[in-house]
């Protein structure tokens, strides 16, 4: 019979988990996709994955690329729908060149290209007749997109583009698919034309052919090797790809932003040009809500794993404190557990962000474009920071079993932590939102009104000045009260810094002087962001016995948690004084104690099952030591009783030990 070890802890939870199920999954029909999804996966032996740390590279490889072709052939026979079909490829669980087929490569076609273009390309890629990758950056630039070096050069004799790679650096490297698979990319190059450069643009380039999968003429394509940890994101043919002289026809390059003429002449359509950079625009903001999934599941190990593990405290010959009961623990990781709610919920507000401009742009409204940029960009990297950060809090919270793979960490934290560098590095990206920021306080005074994650900013005089109404500890659990805070914080950096970089006579060297405070004031934005849109979800209605009363918990936990850690910024700008600064910690700690008791219900409401987790501490049942135990015995090196290689290298040493001995 299974015994549930955690059951006394799940019998304590103050909440309705199922309904706490749904708010994580977004809607009812979202979580019932999903755990149909989920369980799909983790019955099918096809997508076991516990054995991956144990292959070389290319095994590794072949068997993502059997998993890929058995999901592609699952999702046919089943008629899944995209939906669904994304659902799968997120629960087995395994980066492969399909991510970026379908995450960039798609995306890329259907936001660059014309209709024609889409009518023409899509369809192919959706029947997967053609497998393509999204291929920007090269071996000299990945964050400058303006000094890339590929060229495009339209030829009018033969009405066709000539990709080129000039230099080494200008070699393509590290677009994912590329290295064995892909077929086709969207590759981004110069576009020169009658002598003259008009910047970055895509272009639809075939690398392969269909029929032997050799590079076609011009073409040198492999992968760029290993990357960090083992296993981990070696299933992934990140690439590198030159062009000797490739001849593309005209109607290859994605003409949605600029078009070439049949004469050469480049002529632009009334979209912005930054929309040549829309696909990462979709990909940031997808990585948001992503972030949520990779933190929740490092907490939902680690909240399991502390109520399981016991250490100390133990009275007359009794149980040991469950190390979750200690202050410490629930200080380091009931932030971690918050987080993750809030990113889910800053990623649902950003799918709705999305959604909103991608219906203004197809009306010609480009005026929400430099705020969905800055906002998306600052919730990539904060978020993204944070969980990677998160995940190896998780590995440390779960003593040394957390450096075990069977734990599920390291491997976690390997694949995630790229996470803040790809889709643009997360200092440059906040750099980005800093340039907004400056910007919006500069026209502060023209009358022009600051709007939507910056309309705080029109209340500039009165959040300059106000004072923090807190005279008690549960004053801090008042959503206006925090609002207030993080609404003078931001301001009064923006300000501060906005007046520092006006004393420079050069803009430009004045925001490169300034950059690491300019990272700061971006960043306090962006909680301010995360903390708005976590408050507003708690406005909605919201069912079930006890969900909105833990979510409100989770929201103060993260908010207060924050003001915590970035305590000089709120103090120095005098938003909050010594003493509020005191009673904030006060609420934090009792907070945590309304946690406790729900902790492992409210990482249950994640509904992972124990194949998507894919770790011994993280384990439904808590029946970590057996599990842990019998896993051990699993390893090759437990094969044989002596190892190999202990005849030849091992044991002549012991023997002249020996000899020495006897001499
Ligand atoms: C595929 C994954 C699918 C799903 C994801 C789900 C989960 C994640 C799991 C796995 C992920 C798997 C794989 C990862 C794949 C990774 C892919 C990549 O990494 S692709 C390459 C990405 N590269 C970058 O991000 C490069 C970063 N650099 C830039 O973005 C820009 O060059 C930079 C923003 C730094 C700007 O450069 P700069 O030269 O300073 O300015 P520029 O002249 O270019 O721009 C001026 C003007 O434009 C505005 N702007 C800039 N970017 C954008 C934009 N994206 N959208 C709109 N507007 C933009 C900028 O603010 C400025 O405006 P103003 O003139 O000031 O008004
Ligand atoms: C796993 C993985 C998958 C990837 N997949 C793809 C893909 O599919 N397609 C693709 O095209 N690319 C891909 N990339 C590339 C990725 O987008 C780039 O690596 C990323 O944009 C960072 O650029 P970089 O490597 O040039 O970093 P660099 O810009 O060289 O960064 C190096 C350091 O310089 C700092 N820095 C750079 N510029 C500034 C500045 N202006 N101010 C202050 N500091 C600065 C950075 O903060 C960083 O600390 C992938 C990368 C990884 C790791």
């Amino acid at each position: 019979m299974e015994v549930d070890h955690l059951a006394d802890e799940r019998s304590k939870a103050q909440f309705d988990v199922e309904e706490m199920k749904i708010v994580w999954a977004g809607s009812r029909h979202a979580f019932q996709v999903s755990d149909r999804i989920a369980r799909l996966v983790a019955s099918d032996p096809a997508f076991q994955k516990d054995h991956r740390a144990r292959l070389g590279r290319k095994e590794l490889f072949k068997n993502t690329l059997r998993k890929a072709a058995y999901a592609w052939k699952r999702i046919n026979e089943l008629r899944l729908t995209e939906e669904e079909a994304s659902r799968l490829r997120f629960f087995v669980d395994e980066p492969a060149f399909t991510d970026l087929h379908w995450g960039m490569f798609v995306p890329a076609i259907k936001g660059q290209g014309t209709e024609e273009q889409q009518q023409k390309w899509l369809p192919l890629a959706h029947k997967m007749q053609i497998i393509g990758c999204y291929a920007q950056t090269e071996l000299g630039h990945g964050s400058n997109v303006q000094g890339l070096e590929t060229t495009a050069t339209f030829d009018p004799q033969t009405d066709e583009f000539i990709i080129h790679s000039p230099t080494l650096t200008s070699s393509k490297w590290w677009p994912g698919g590329l290295g064995k698979v892909a077929t086709h990319g969207v590759i981004y190059a110069r576009l020169l034309t009658n002598g003259q450069e008009h910047g970055v643009h895509g272009f639809i380039v075939q690398i392969r052919s269909l029929d032997d999968h050799l590079p076609l003429p011009g073409i040198t394509v492999g992968d760029i090797g290993i990357k960090f940890g083992s296993g981990a994101y070696n299933t992934m043919d990140n690439g590198v790809l030159r062009f000797d002289q490739v001849r593309i026809p005209r109607n290859q390059m994605l003409m949605r932003v600029s078009q070439v003429t049949r004469e050469g002449k480049v002529v632009q359509s009334d979209v912005p040009r930054q929309l040549v950079y829309g696909t990462m625009v979709f990909v940031r903001k997808t990585i948001v809500g992503d972030a949520s999934n990779a933190l929740s599941r490092a907490v939902c190990i680690a909240t399991r794993y502390s109520a399981v593990r016991r250490q100390f405290g133990s009275q007359k010959g009794g149980l040991e404190t469950q190390v979750i009961d200690y202050k410490t623990q629930q200080n380091r990781l009931f932030p971690l557990l918050a987080s993750a709610y809030a990113f889910r919920v800053v990623g649902e507000w950003m799918e709705w962000l999305y959604t909103d401009v991608t219906q203004r742009l197809k009306a010609n409204d480009f005026s929400t474009l430099p705020e969905v940029h800055a906002c998306t960009a600052g919730l990539k990297s904060l978020t993204t920071s944070a969980t990677a950060d998160g995940i190896e809090e998780c590995r440390k919270l779960c003593g040394g079993h957390g450096y075990l793979h069977s734990s599920g960490l390291p491997e976690l934290f390997a694949v995630y932590v790229p996470a803040c560098t790809y889709e643009g590095d997360n200092i440059v990206l906040l750099l980005q939102v800093a340039r907004f920021l400056m910007k919006t306080v500069s026209q502060l005074g023209s009358g022009k009104k600051a709007v939507g994650t910056t309309a705080y900013m029109g209340r500039v005089e009165q959040l300059m000045q106000c004072r923090c109404d807190v005279q008690n500890a549960e004053d801090w659990l008042k959503p206006s009260i925090v609002m207030e805070a993080f609404e003078a914080r931001a301001t009064r950096m923006s300000v501060a810094c906005a007046r520092n970089l006006s004393k420079f006579g050069n803009q430009e060297e004045g925001f490169l002087e300034l950059s690491a405070d300019l990272v700061e004031v971006a960043v306090a934005h962006c909680q301010l962001i995360v903390v708005s849109k976590f408050i507003e979800k708690l406005q909605q209605d919201i069912p079930g016995k006890g969900v909105k009363n833990q979510l409100e918990n989770l929201c103060s936990v993260y908010a207060l948690n924050i003001l915590h850690k970035h305590l000089g910024d709120f103090l120095s700008t005098g938003c909050i004084t010594p003493m509020q600064a005191s009673l904030a910690n006060d609420q934090l700690r009792s907070l945590y104690s309304q946690v406790r008791p729900n902790a492992v219900a409210l990482v249950d409401a994640f509904n992972y099952t124990d194949h998507f987790l894919s770790s011994i501490l993280g384990r439904y049942d808590g029946n970590v030591y057996p599990k842990l135990y019998e896993d051990a015995w699993k390893d090759p090196l437990n094969d044989s009783i002596v190892p190999d290689g202990f005849h030849e290298y091992v044991q002549p040493i012991l023997k002249q030990q020996l000899r020495n001995a006897k001499l």
